[in-house]
């Protein structure tokens, strides 16, 4: 089966993951237990397997040395020589552990090292001017070397004034500046290692016990055949025995090397990862390996930091930074410890950091230099049958053994006649030459056997299917990273699918407008708004975001970037005349909570010229409306929202019928006495949510993928069940899943079909399990619901295939390691 989820990754190469977990149970479980930091439902039971089951192996790239281990002694039983090809090296596997967890090692003890230095500075109060001045490299105040101390020592400001770069413009981007960055500070890559020739793969394709004993085979039945029959008839048996398995053994060699190639083209997009910069003031889109060092890197939640540098700003930052250390825990980052490694993920917050250093110099690049790359990868289904291929193998071999035996004996007592009856051996009497020939016709029958019963071409065939299907779904633009997930998405019987970008085009534009009670029609009319009213609006949309608008010089197009649903509200502010960089400048950002999944809203408080302070929210509708006691109307006179609460919820749910995202911008004004004024305090002070003023609800058009229906529709031919968990408004979950087949009527529009994530969360987990299988459409989803029903999914057997392209997904997408 080609895989359904094809059609929805369409476009999307980059963006997208795919995920399946079987419903069997597997040891890999517990290491993505130890990773998941979302994971904290430990009372999944049936996930406790028998450890002493051999078999019981998933993947063998996570799989715990254990496993392996077991794999390979169990191999080594069925075959010596052929497992060798399909297991990992453990020993060099368990060397390269050790080699991490060295330089792991080494790393924090630097890092250690530092901080003590760090802190014995701050006790004594050294004067830091006396640091020598760094010596110039090329162009730069600074050189590589010094750049790596220094950065740990001067302040960003500083730093960034030495590498020609502006905390908030960025470098200049020009190519002069960044081909001499490059000469200066190197690039963002690391060398490759070369891979294996065409030579190598055909050298260890022969290397296979069925093909030796084949080729000893041919080999035999070829001398005998020409002892026989004579040269010009006898080598036709010997001979198409050798043709099959040169045939083999070049097949082999061909599709090992090829997919040796896929890999690396694999692993090559895997790591080419576009993200935002700020160069000249504007964002821009870059990939990962053009970053150099200067350059000014928004970060987000869900982002990974690209190169090591040091934060500049950064609002609740936490950083995971497992992948260096080795231990999955959650640091904090702020002014006190800015450094960011390359290569860690973002786990919560916002930031903007300054890189500087790169490729081969950031602590990453130290360790990827000291380890290879990824080693091949074995399908669980390769593995089966590689051991029943070589099980009857092994059969084959032994009755051809004992045939031969039983053959032998039989002749050289006297038991065996020919065509005429003839006994064709008597001790004593027949000749060398005849006892030989009666041998050899023996042994040609054993040599049969073994040609017959060795399924040499079995596993090959597999391999080859399966990269077939990968590369049928490259050409769907379907990034397949493991060979394994074709196989495991065959057998999927349900689908999680998520809305927003999956299903839908991730196109959003404003199309309806509520300033105040007032529908603004145009949505970008705002010749009706009272002037302070537009002007709180702007101020919330432009400070309250994550996006920037850049409006070029020359008069260009105005460029607005963001995540699509910021984009959308920050091109509708435009529209509505809002001047992003003025009104920025208007006030001082005091404290910033974030946007997250979580709870679906962000808020920022900003300092007023005149020493004022505004609480900005903006968040999904139904959530900030709740928290509002007051809107201000198109004249800017507070009203209470008491009688107009219905009003409100009716144009949030009419919106959300015509699947429209709704979200509420609304504020509320603050006592700068309130505001924690010492630092500390104010890194936690949890911004005041009660008492808002709604000041707008917008509604966000993101129009379905062509073609979605047409796939939901073949999903459910053959069988597989899609469902649509999402983060969105239920009301709009239930319209989108209406336009595109997922739900068939209105009347299965029921619970519990259609479910919000709070609602299902609060069950108790048997009652879970028992209607997971009924819903369809879950909306207002956390993350965490997204990996509980998942959960629930699984335990009823089903095989699940996750499909997201948010980090809201990463959880559910995480937990069964086959992504
Ligand atoms: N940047 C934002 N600022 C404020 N509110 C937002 C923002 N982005 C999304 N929202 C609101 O939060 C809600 C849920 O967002 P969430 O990130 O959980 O879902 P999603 O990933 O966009 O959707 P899906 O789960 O279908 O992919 C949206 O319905 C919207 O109302
Ligand atoms: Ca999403």
């Amino acid at each position: 089966m080609t895989i359904p989820t094809t059609d929805v990754d369409v476009n999307a190469v980059d963006e997208f993951t795919v995920t399946i977990n079987s419903g069997r149970p597997s040891h890999t479980d517990d290491n993505n237990h130890r990773q998941d930091q979302h994971n904290q439902d430990s009372d999944d039971d049936d996930e406790v397997v028998d450890p002493n089951d051999p078999f019981d192996i998933t993947q063998t790239k996570n799989a715990p040395i254990d496993t392996l281990r077991r794999w390979r002694q169990a191999a080594l039983v069925l075959n010596a020589s052929r497992r060798f090809r399909y297991t990992l090296d453990l020993k060099k596997e368990e060397e390269k552990d050790k080699k991490i967890r060295l330089i792991r090692a080494h790393a924090q003890v630097v890092r250690a090292a530092l901080l003590f230095r760090l802190a014995g500075e701050r006790e004594l109060v050294i004067n830091t001017a006396v640091t020598p001045l760094p010596q110039a490299d090329g162009d730069y105040a600074v050189g590589l070397e010094q750049l790596t101390s220094m950065s740990k020592d001067q302040n960003v400001k500083g730093l960034s004034n030495l590498l020609k770069s502006n905390p908030e413009k960025g470098i200049s981007g020009d190519e002069a500046d960044l081909s001499k960055r490059k000469n200066a500070f190197g690039t963002n890559t690391y060398p490759r290692k070369k891979g294996r020739s065409f030579w190598r793969f055909l050298w260890e394709a022969w290397q296979d016990l069925t093909l030796i004993i084949l080729i000893i085979a041919a080999v035999v039945s070829l001398v005998l055949g020409i002892k026989t029959e004579g040269l010009e008839e006898g080598w036709y048996d010997g001979g198409s025995i050798a043709f099959a398995v040169i045939l083999v053994i070049v097949v082999t060699a061909v599709s090992d090397y090829r997919q040796s190639l896929q890999f690396k083209n694999l692993n090559a997009e895997k790591q080419n990862i576009q993200l935002e910069v700020i160069r000249g003031g504007r964002t821009i889109k870059i990939s990962i390996f053009d970053i150099v060092v200067g350059d000014v890197i928004p970060l987000k939640i869900g982002d990974q930091v690209p190169a090591d540098g040091v934060l500049i700003t950064c609002h609740s930052l936490a950083i995971d930074e497992s992948s260096m250390t080795g231990e999955s825990k959650i640091v904090h980052k702020d002014h006190k410890s800015p450094f960011l490694m390359s290569g860690c993920k973002v786990a919560d917050g916002v930031g903007v950091m300054l890189v500087t250093s790169v490729g081969i110099n950031t602590e990453w690049g130290l360790l990827m230099a000291s380890i290879s790359e990824d080693t091949g990868e074995e399908t669980p289904l390769q593995v089966r049958l590689n051991g029943v291929a070589t099980f009857i193998g092994v059969v084959g071999l032994s009755v051809a053994v004992l045939v031969l035996a039983v053959l032998l004996g039989r002749f050289f007592s006297g038991n065996t006649k020919d065509l005429d009856g003839n006994i064709q051996f008597t001790a004593g009497k027949t000749s060398i030459s005849d006892a030989v020939d009666g041998v050899i016709k023996i042994f040609t029958m054993a040599v049969t056997i073994v040609v017959v019963a060795v399924p040499e071409g079995l596993p090959l065939a597999v391999t080859l299917t399966l990269a077939y299907s990968m590369r049928k779904m490259m050409a769907d633009k379907a990034l397949v990273r493991r060979l394994s997930a074709c196989e495991t998405m065959g057998s999927a019987t349900t689908i999680c699918s998520d809305k927003t970008g999956t299903l839908t085009l991730n196109q959003m534009t404003v199309v309806e407008a509520y300033a105040g009670r007032k529908k603004l029609n145009p949505v970008d009319d705002s010749s009706k708004l009272h002037p302070e009213v537009l002007s709180l609006i702007n101020e919330g949309i432009a400070q309250n975001s994550t996006g920037n608008v850049f409006v070029p010089k020359d008069g260009g197009e105005t460029e607005v970037t963001g995540s699509p649903t910021e984009k959308a509200i920050l091109s509708w502010a435009v529209k509505l005349g809002m001047n992003f960089d003025r009104t920025r400048s208007n006030t001082t950002v005091l404290h910033v909570f974030p946007f997250n999944s979580e709870k679906k809203r962000g808020g920022v408080a900003l300092k007023l010229v005149d020493s004022g302070v505004h609480i900005h929210w903006k968040g999904a509708a139904e959530i900030v409306l709740n928290a509002c006691t007051q809107y201000l109307d198109s004249n800017g006179d507070l009203q209470s929202i008491e009688e107009e609460k219905a009003f409100f919820g009716e144009a949030i749910d009419d919106m959300a019928a015509r699947s429209l995202r709704c979200v509420v911008i609304a504020y509320r004004s603050y006592e700068l006495e309130k505001v924690p004024s010492n630092e500390e305090e104010l890194d936690h002070w949890s911004l005041p949510e009660e008492e808002l003023v709604l000041l707008a609800i917008v509604g966000i058009k993101d129009p379905c993928r062509p073609g979605v229906k047409e796939a939901v529709r073949v999903c459910t031919e053959a069988g597989v069940k899609v469902r649509m968990v999402t983060g969105d408004n239920l009301q709009t979950a239930k319209a989108i899943a209406l336009e595109c087949g997922i739900l068939a009527s209105t009347e299965d529009a029921i619970e519990p079909n259609i479910i919000e994530g709070k609602r299902f969360r609060e069950l108790p987990e048997k009652e879970r399990e028992q209607i997971a299988k009924k819903i369809t459409v879950m909306g207002r989803s956390s993350p965490n619901d997204k990996l509980l029903l998942v959960q629930a999914l699984r335990k009823g057997g089903e095989v699940v295939a996750v499909t997201g392209d948010g980090t809201n997904d990463a959880p559910a997408l995480h937990e069964y390691g086959c992504y």
